[in-house]
C-alpha cells in the first residue's frame, strides 16, 4: 500500500513504527479483530532485527563458543584456531536477511495488517500522516512506537572523522586494527568484545563513569573490566572523550581523552546513550513537547493526551530501552486498545535485562542501592556462581557472582544480579521470583537439578539461612 492510496483511509489502530514493539502491537490489535495499518520509515523489525540485538548477539556468538571450548579441558586445543571472520559476517548476513525486510511484510500480510511505507506523524487526534500525505484516521487508537536512535557526544571533531554507530558496527564488513570505543554501557561492551574476538588487535573502550555497566551492581562492571583486562581489551575509566581528528580522509583517528592520553585508532564507534525517536513525530499537534520521550501511565496511554487514544510503547516511552520490554509493553496496550483490563507492572521495577559480554551480567527489578534509595529495608546476599558442581562441570574458570536483593519486611525478593559466562537462561527463575513476589521461604521447595548452575540458588537460600 503506498501513501497515495491511503487517501481517506480509516482503520480502528494506526501503529507508527514498525520495530519489534510496534509490530507486536500492530500483530496483537489485528489477531483480535481489529483493522490496522502498520507505518514503517525503514525496515519492518526495526533497531534490533537489523542494527541491534540480533546482528550483535551473532557476531559475538562465534567468540562465545570458542572461549566456552577453551575452559574445557579435552576440547581446548581443537579450539585453539582463531574466528573464521568470513563465516561469521555471513551468519550475521543471513540473521539480518541481509537487511531485507520481505520476512516481515509477509507476516504484516499474513495477520492482515495493511503496510504504509514512509515517515508517519501525528496530525492532530486520532490521525496521522504519512510522508505529508492524506491522513489515515483512527477510530480506536494509534501507537507510537518510532524507537530510539544512538546519541552523537558534542566532542569537538567527532562528526568530522566520521565515527561508526550501532548501525555501521553491526552492519560492518571488516575488523579495525585499532578500534576505540566510546561508552561503556551494553552497546560499547558487547561490541568491543565482539571485534576484540573477531581479531581487532588494538580495543580501548573510554567510559566517562567511573565504572563500566554503571547502572548495575559495581561488581558487574568490576568482573567485566577484569576479564576484558585478560583478553586485551584496554579500558579508561573516569575519563571521557575531549577532540579526534583523522589523518587525511581515511588515516587513523587521533583520540584525545580529558585525561591529555591520546589514543590513536583506525575506527571510533559511539556507543554513548540513546534518544527517542521524537522530534519530528507530530508531538505538538497533540499538546506534547517534540524530542522527549512520551511518558505513559500504566496502560501505555500517553500521559496529558486527553480521551486516551493515544498509546506509546518501546525505546520511544523512554521507560526501559530493550526489545523484550517494548513487546511486553506493546501486548498491554493492545489488549487495553481492545477492551481487556491489564496494566503495565513491569516496565519500572521489574526489568530483566542481560548484557552479552563474557562474563554476562544478568540482572532483573532492583539494585541494592536503588532498593535502599526507596526505602526497603534490604538484606543483601551474595554468593559465587561459579561455586557449585554444575559450574565445575561446563569449565574451568567460569567463576562470577549471584546476589539476591531481599525485601526483608515483606519476605521476597526484589532484585536479582547474576554474573557469569554463559548464564543468560538462569535469569528467568530470578524474574519469575520477582515478578511473582514468591516469598523466600517458598522459594526453598524449588529443587534446582543437579549438577546445574542453577544450584546458585540453593547456595544463596542457605546463606539466607533456609
Ligand atoms: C547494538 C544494540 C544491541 C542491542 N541488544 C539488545 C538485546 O540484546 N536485547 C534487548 O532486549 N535489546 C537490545 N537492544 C535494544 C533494542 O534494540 C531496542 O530496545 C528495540 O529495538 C526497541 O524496539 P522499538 O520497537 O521500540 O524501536 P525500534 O527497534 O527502534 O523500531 C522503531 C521503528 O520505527 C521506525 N520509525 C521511527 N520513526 C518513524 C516514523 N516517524 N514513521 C515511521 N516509522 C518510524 C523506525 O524506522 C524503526 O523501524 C540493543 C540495541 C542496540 C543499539
Ligand atoms: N544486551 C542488551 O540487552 C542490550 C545491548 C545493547 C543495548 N541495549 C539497550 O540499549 C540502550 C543503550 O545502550 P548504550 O550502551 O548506547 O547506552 P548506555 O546509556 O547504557 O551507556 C552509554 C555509556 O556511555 C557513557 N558516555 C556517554 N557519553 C560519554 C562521553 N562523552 N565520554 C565517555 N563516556 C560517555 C555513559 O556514561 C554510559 O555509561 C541500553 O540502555 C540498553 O537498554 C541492550
Amino acid at each position: 500500500m503506498s501513501a497515495s492510496e491511503s487517501a481517506e483511509l480509516e482503520v480502528d489502530v494506526v501503529v507508527v513504527g514498525g520495530g519489534p514493539a510496534g509490530e507486536v502491537a500492530a500483530g496483537r490489535c489485528a489477531d483480535r479483530g481489529l483493522s490496522v495499518v502498520l507505518v514503517e520509515a525503514e525496515l519492518v523489525g526495526g533497531e534490533c532485527s537489523y542494527w541491534g540485538c540480533i546482528p550483535s548477539k551473532t557476531l559475538l556468538r562465534p567468540g562465545d563458543v570458542l572461549a566456552a571450548a577453551r575452559r574445557v579441558p579435552g576440547a581446548a586445543a581443537a579450539a585453539d584456531g582463531p574466528v573464521d571472520v568470513a563465516a561469521a559476517f555471513a551468519r550475521r548476513d543471513y540473521m539480518t536477511s541481509s537487511w531485507d525486510d520481505g520476512g516481515q511484510e509477509r507476516w504484516l500480510a499474513e495477520h492482515g495488517i495493511g503496510l504504509l511505507r514512509g515517515s508517519g506523524r501525528l496530525a492532530g487526534p486520532r490521525r496521522a500522516a504519512v510522508d505529508g500525505g492524506p491522513a489515515v484516521s483512527a477510530r480506536r487508537a494509534v501507537v507510537l512506537a518510532t524507537g530510539s536512535s544512538a546519541v552523537l557526544p558534542p566532542v569537538p571533531g567527532l562528526a568530522e572523522v566520521h565515527p561508526w554507530d550501532n548501525r555501521t558496527a553491526t552492519a560492518a564488513k571488516e575488523v579495525p586494527a585499532r578500534l576505540l570505543v566510546l561508552g561503556g554501557g551494553a552497546v560499547g561492551l558487547e561490541l568491543a568484545q565482539a571485534f576484540r574476538r573477531l581479531g581487532a588487535a588494538e580495543v580501548t573502550v573510554v567510559e566517562g563513569a567511573p565504572r563500566l555497566l554503571a547502572r548495575e551492581e559495581p561488581f558487574a562492571g568490576e568482573e567485566v573490566l577484569a576479564a576484558f583486562e585478560r583478553e586485551g581489551i584496554a579500558v579508561r575509566l573516569g575519563t571521557r572523550l575531549a577532540a579526534a581528528r583523522r589523518d587525511g580522509t581515511d588515516g587513523p583517528v587521533r583520540a584525545t581523552l580529558d585525561s591529555g592520553e591520546e589514543v590513536v585508532a583506525d575506527e571510533v564507534l559511539v556507543a554513548a546513550g540513546r534518544r527517542p525517536r521524537t522530534a519530528d513525530v507530530g508531538l505538538e499537534t497533540v499538546g506534547l513537547e517534540p524530542g522527549r520521550p512520551v511518558a505513559v501511565d500504566d496502560r501505555l496511554r500517553a500521559v496529558g493526551v486527553p480521551d486516551g487514544w493515544l498509546f506509546a510503547v518501546g525505546d520511544c516511552t523512554g521507560l526501559a530501552p530493550l526489545t523484550h520490554m517494548g513487546k511486553y509493553q506493546a501486548r498491554v496496550a493492545a489488549d487495553v486498545i481492545t477492551g481487556r483490563d491489564v496494566r503495565d507492572r513491569a516496565s519500572r521495577d521489574v526489568v530483566s535485562r542481560v548484557t552479552f559480554t563474557d562474563p554476562q551480567v544478568c540482572a532483573v527489578g532492583l539494585t541494592a542501592s536503588e532498593a535502599r534509595a526507596r526505602g526497603v529495608a534490604v538484606r543483601v546476599i551474595d554468593v559465587g556462581t561459579g561455586d557449585v558442581p554444575g559450574s565445575y562441570v561446563l569449565g574451568e574458570g567460569l567463576a562470577g557472582t549471584t546476589r539476591l536483593v531481599v525485601d526483608e519486611d515483606a519476605g521476597v525478593l526484589v532484585g536479582a544480579t547474576i554474573t557469569g559466562s554463559g548464564v543468560q537462561e538462569l535469569l528467568h527463575s530470578a524474574t519469575v521470583a520477582v515478578a511473582a513476589r514468591v516469598p523466600l521461604d517458598e522459594l526453598r521447595h524449588a529443587v534446582p537439578a543437579f549438577p546445574t548452575v542453577a544450584e546458585v540458588w540453593l547456595h544463596a537460600l542457605e546463606a539466607a539461612g533456609l
